[in-house]
């Protein structure tokens, strides 16, 4: 086995031109996995995410009926609560496009109102079931060996090195059986969530990382100059082939010294 590829660092001057960029980038991941199977499956985060994949909007090249989108993590409330990373991300952007409804893979409603009618764990095991379902239904004898392979994996950091819903400390960092898997104590309210687990993160085509602003400098610091510290953020290396990028600005990059490459739009 191989080891995985180190992380590639684009720094951009202002949140235009790294939205930009951005939108370069999985267009041309897009082509690529259309070209090759029909298709692109792709997993999204809520937080900042969803407003720096505005670069998309209008743009030609985006074949949004090829999309298969599933959510990187979850939190355990219903679609149109201000904290479902699926709201988030139908408010910056499925409403503002046209991607087929049934391409948009969200965690199961009518299981959500029995999760919020009671704090058994069980009903959260049985949204994590059904979401794990739904991915097999997508991937598997495709894009799947023991874990699906995404196409690519959009994923953001929070101050505390967190991300999709994978938290310093705690044991879901461990999991290597599930691909989807639920916690009720989040330290970043809500405490009720479902997030893709490393393995699946891992086993990703691509990762793209998302960061912008001073106030993410530190967090940039320790993931990518000190990954021996082991943030959640840093253990993302995918397998080989795979492999992780970060899209950032000069603000949230301002303390790293990890070698920036330059983006090229081909
Ligand atoms: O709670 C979450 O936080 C992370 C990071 O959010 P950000 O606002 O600092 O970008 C996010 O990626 C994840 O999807 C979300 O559930």
């Amino acid at each position: 086995m191989h080891a995985p590829s180190a992380p590639i660092l684009c720094s951009f001057a202002n949140s235009d031109e790294l939205v930009e960029s951005l939108a370069h980038f999985i267009i041309k991941a897009q082509k690529e996995s259309v070209q090759r199977k029909g298709k692109f499956t792709v997993a999204v985060s809520g937080g900042s995410l969803p407003q720096q994949l505005n670069g998309l909007i209008g743009k030609p090249g985006v074949k949004w009926d090829k999309w298969q989108v599933f959510y990187a993590d979850e939190r355990i409330v219903p679609l149109d609560h201000e904290d479902s990373n699926h709201n988030l991300c139908t408010t910056h952007l499925w409403s503002k496009v046209t991607i087929p409804k049934e391409n948009v893979h969200t965690i199961d409603p009518n299981l959500i109102d029995a999760a919020s009618a009671s704090d058994a764990e069980d009903a959260l095991e049985e949204i994590a079931d059904a979401y794990e379902k739904e991915l097999i239904h997508e991937f598997a004898n495709k894009d799947s060996a023991r874990f699906p392979i995404f196409d690519l994996i959009l994923l953001g950091v929070g101050p505390d090195g967190h991300t999709a819903s994978l938290f310093s400390g705690h044991p879901l960092l461990s999991e290597d059986d599930r691909w989807v898997a639920y916690i009720t104590d989040s330290p970043k309210p809500p405490a009720r969530r479902l997030t893709l687990t490393f393995p699946v993160i891992n086993h990703a085509a691509r990762v793209a990382f998302v960061a912008s602003g001073a106030n993410k400098a530190d967090t940039l610091q320790t993931v990518l100059d000190k990954p021996e510290e082991g943030l959640p953020a840093s253990r993302v290396r995918p397998i080989t082939p795979g492999q992780v990028y970060w899209f950032v600005d000069d603000a949230a990059a301002s303390k790293v010294q990890y070698p920036r490459t330059p983006f090229e739009v081909k």
